[in-house]
């Protein structure tokens, strides 16, 4: 976690990992909007920045969705770059319960490794059901970080307690070195929907596609365009 300067607003950095097809984009997107959105095509990278209100305070939120193009290249850059890491899985996938596992053991192997939380998504999908929810648990447990089984379709409560947890973790932690930063964002991205949800309000953000390598880049695009995803809870 470090503290922006010019605000003095601590921010904390979360890289969502995972196996293709397993809902890290609509994972990020509804934890930010509270929106879903069923197809969400995306080949790169993507960074979306924040701001969030917990309990405890104000917090910049820096989310990458990882783009899991390359099933085989564990992405060291990005999540050296992060505070947290959030590992997903689709229940209905068992492969992409083993890409899981296998980020959770390259992740054990770097140094200073994020803190992380282990999700098993699709929970709507239980009669396709490839994964039992008691080895999403001990996976998890081998690893001593948190777990739970969600469906980001029916915006499951566990969700935003999963990031709320992994926010409240790292801004514990103590300032991690930084290679990287990033200072300039582009895009746009959806509206708000008003729904209500447990205990984090969600303002201002923007979204970066940021191709493989741009975590470092100081300046991304000048183009930049706020959006405003309110959540008041
Ligand atoms: N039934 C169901 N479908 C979901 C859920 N979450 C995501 N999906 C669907 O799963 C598909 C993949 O979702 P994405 O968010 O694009 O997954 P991703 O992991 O970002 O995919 P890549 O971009 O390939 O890495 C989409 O069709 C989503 O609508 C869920 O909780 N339940």
């Amino acid at each position: 976690m470090k503290t922006d300067e010019k605000t003095n607003v601590p921010r904390v950095r979360i890289a969502v990992l995972g196996n293709m097809n397993v809902g890290k984009s609509a994972l990020t997107v509804r934890y930010l909007t509270r929106r879903f959105i069923g197809e969400y095509r995306s080949n790169t990278d993507l960074l979306y920045k924040q701001t969030v209100t917990l309990e405890s305070g104000v917090l910049d939120v820096e989310i990458v969705d990882i783009s899991a193009e390359n099933e085989n290249d564990f992405p060291v850059e990005q999540i050296q770059w992060a505070d947290a890491c959030l590992i997903v899985y689709s229940i209905t996938d068992r492969a992409s319960y083993e890409y899981a596992q296998r980020s959770l053991g390259e992740l054990r192997q770097l140094q200073n490794s994020p803190s992380a939380y282990l999700i098993g998504n699709k929970a709507d999908l239980d009669h396709l059901r490839e994964v039992q929810e008691t080895e999403g648990a001990t996976l998890a447990a081998s690893h001593a970080i948190g777990f739970c089984e969600v469906s980001v379709a029916d915006n499951s409560p566990a969700l935003y307690k999963a990031f709320e947890r992994l926010l409240i973790e790292s801004r514990a932690r103590p300032v991690k070195p930084r290679k990287f930063s990033v200072s300039k964002m582009f895009g746009t991205l959806i509206g708000n929907n008003g729904t209500r949800q447990p205990s984090t309000t969600v303002s201002q953000g923007t979204v970066v596609p940021c191709h493989k390598g741009e975590l470092h880049k100081s300046r991304v695009m000048k183009r930049r365009q706020a959006f405003t995803a309110t959540a008041s809870l």
